[in-house]
């Protein structure tokens, strides 16, 4: 038998249900691998039993021979986004540090009852605001990837979603929880060679999910194949009356639609995403995953998104605005931290709570968020950019009138090393310039992998479709995913 922990998402449920091994020896074989990678940081809880107690059930259904649900037998990572009920829940802050939700949120709770098993929650971005995973408190996730010849420097996971990246593609679990505000589903998926889709706006639902910027938050999965995104995102998307956000749709039945035959199929090509000076070698990248799906038998197209230049700067108004007034709930009332001098007023216990519970990162997205967002500069800022956000959306109806999917790069550079770019949040911002267009836009858009540059690190493509048109996305993915015969892995150092 081949090492479990090397199998996909689809293989382990079909290798179950085959009789090829149990439930149980999955669990157990992904369970030793977290345990033997402490040195990646991906996970700020481990839950082994968890995982065991879900393969159990699935042993046991299968001995009795009951109908087995659509993930028996599969062991995932939930990032600690999701509240997960009786397990802390932390967003990597100290301000939720010790937070037990005594509930789950509706997307963890459909893996569960579609019979996943817990492997833990993993490390993040803190509130999910970073793209290098360097913001949490429990510590940044090291990657497991190193660029070649000898050179040791620990590089960045991407982020937020950088437990979840780092953790599939060490291994250590065959598919985990992202969520993605402005990337942190595709980037981190870009800098590790993994796949990973955000579905449209109110796909999956945000209920139970710490919230950051709601009008641009979903959940999403991350996998090593595009197949197995498929999977998980049936299971995970669904109406919920829970959140008012939530699309009351069907799920289409993504994994059965798979198919990489693109005739009749037009990709666009927004060329205001190839700006002067563009690396190289993720513009050659592009230029194969063009030549790629023209191989797949889609017609190609260039089309132009003229408001692009305007979408980094339009997020970074919108993101901040909507977590400020969201992070105002800490208040050492309700939640974890609580910081009360003596003798101290409820000002004074307010101040000292967000002063020690929110690292740097946050606290600069509040004064931005509540800057914005104040009298005297809410038109010049907020309005301004709600309405730039609205001719981003309608630049993409305008493109899709003349085609169906759109192809770009996910980031503009590969992973950087930790601390490059931390002491510098604007060219830390910079690495959604590609993903943060269609976040506005609410458009489903995926990552997959498409090589490896030059120094041995993997760079990603990125699909955006249509309004709730997945399937397409998916099968561009798969399309993608065939011809770039991507099996690269990291070299175990931890
Ligand atoms: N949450 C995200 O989508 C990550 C993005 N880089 C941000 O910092 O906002």
């Amino acid at each position: 038998m081949s090492n479990l922990t090397d199998l996909t998402v689809a293989e382990i449920r079909d290798g179950f249900r085959a009789g090829d091994f149990s439930a149980r020896e999955a669990a157990q074989a992904f369970n030793a691998n977290v345990a033997a990678a402490k040195a990646l940081n991906a996970f700020i809880v481990e839950t082994p039993e968890k995982a065991l107690d879900a393969a159990d059930a699935a042993d046991k259904a299968k001995a009795a021979g009951e109908v087995l649900k659509p993930l028996s037998g599969v062991p995932i990572g939930m990032k600690d986004l999701f509240c997960t009920e009786g397990v802390q829940t932390t967003a990597a802050s100290h301000m939720l540090e010790g937070f037990t939700p005594t509930y789950e949120s509706t997307v963890s709770k459909k893996l569960w009852d579609a019979g996943a098993g817990m492997l833990g929650k993993l490390n993040l971005d803190q509130f999910a605001m970073g793209s290098s995973n360097e913001t949490s408190y429990f510590g940044n996730v090291i990657s497991p990837w190193r660029r070649g010849g000898g050179d040791n420097a620990a590089l960045a996971p991407g982020g937020s979603s950088g437990g979840s990246s780092a953790a599939i593609s060490a291994r250590l679990c065959p598919a985990a929880t992202g969520t993605d505000t402005g990337g942190s589903i595709r980037q981190p998926a870009a800098f590790t060679g993994i796949s990973g889709i955000k579905p449209t706006y109110g796909r999956c639902s945000r209920w139970g999910i710490v919230a950051f910027a709601s009008s641009l938050d979903q959940a999403g999965p991350m996998a090593r194949t595009v197949r197995d995104n498929a999977i998980l995102l049936e299971t995970m998307a669904g109406f919920d009356p829970k959140d008012s956000t939530s699309l009351d749709l069907a799920v289409p039945q993504w994994e059965a639609g798979l198919s990489s035959d693109l005739r009749g199929k037009k990709v666009g090509i927004p060329k205001e995403y190839r700006p002067d000076g563009l690396n190289a070698e993720i513009s050659a990248m592009w230029d194969r995953g063009i030549e790629w799906l023209r191989d797949a038998g889609a017609e190609v197209v260039e089309v132009s998104l003229p408001h692009t230049k305007y979408a980094l700067p339009t997020y970074y108004i919108i993101a901040p605005a909507e977590a400020s007034s969201n992070l105002a709930r800490y208040d050492g009332v309700r939640y974890g931290q609580r910081d009360l001098p003596d003798g101290a007023g409820l000002q004074d216990m307010y101040a000292a709570t967000r002063a020690a519970g929110f690292g740097p990162e946050v606290k600069r997205r509040i004064m931005i968020g509540t800057y914005v967002l104040s009298a005297g500069f809410y038109d010049a800022y907020y309005t301004q950019a709600q309405k730039v956000r609205a001719l981003i959306a309608r630049d993409f109806e305008q493109a899709f009138e003349n085609c169906d999917l759109l192809l770009t790069p996910t980031a503009p550079s590969a992973s950087f090393a930790l601390g490059e770019k931390q002491a510098d949040p604007l060219a830390m911002y910079l690495n959604d310039v590609f993903t943060v267009p269609a976040s506005l836009a609410g458009l489903p858009a995926m990552a997959v992998p498409g090589g490896l540059d030059a120094q041995g690190l993997p760079l990603g493509l990125q699909i955006i479709g249509k309004a709730l048109d997945e399937q397409t996305v998916l099968n561009a993915g798969l399309a993608i995913e065939e011809r770039a015969g991507f099996t690269a892995r990291p070299e175990k150092w931890w």
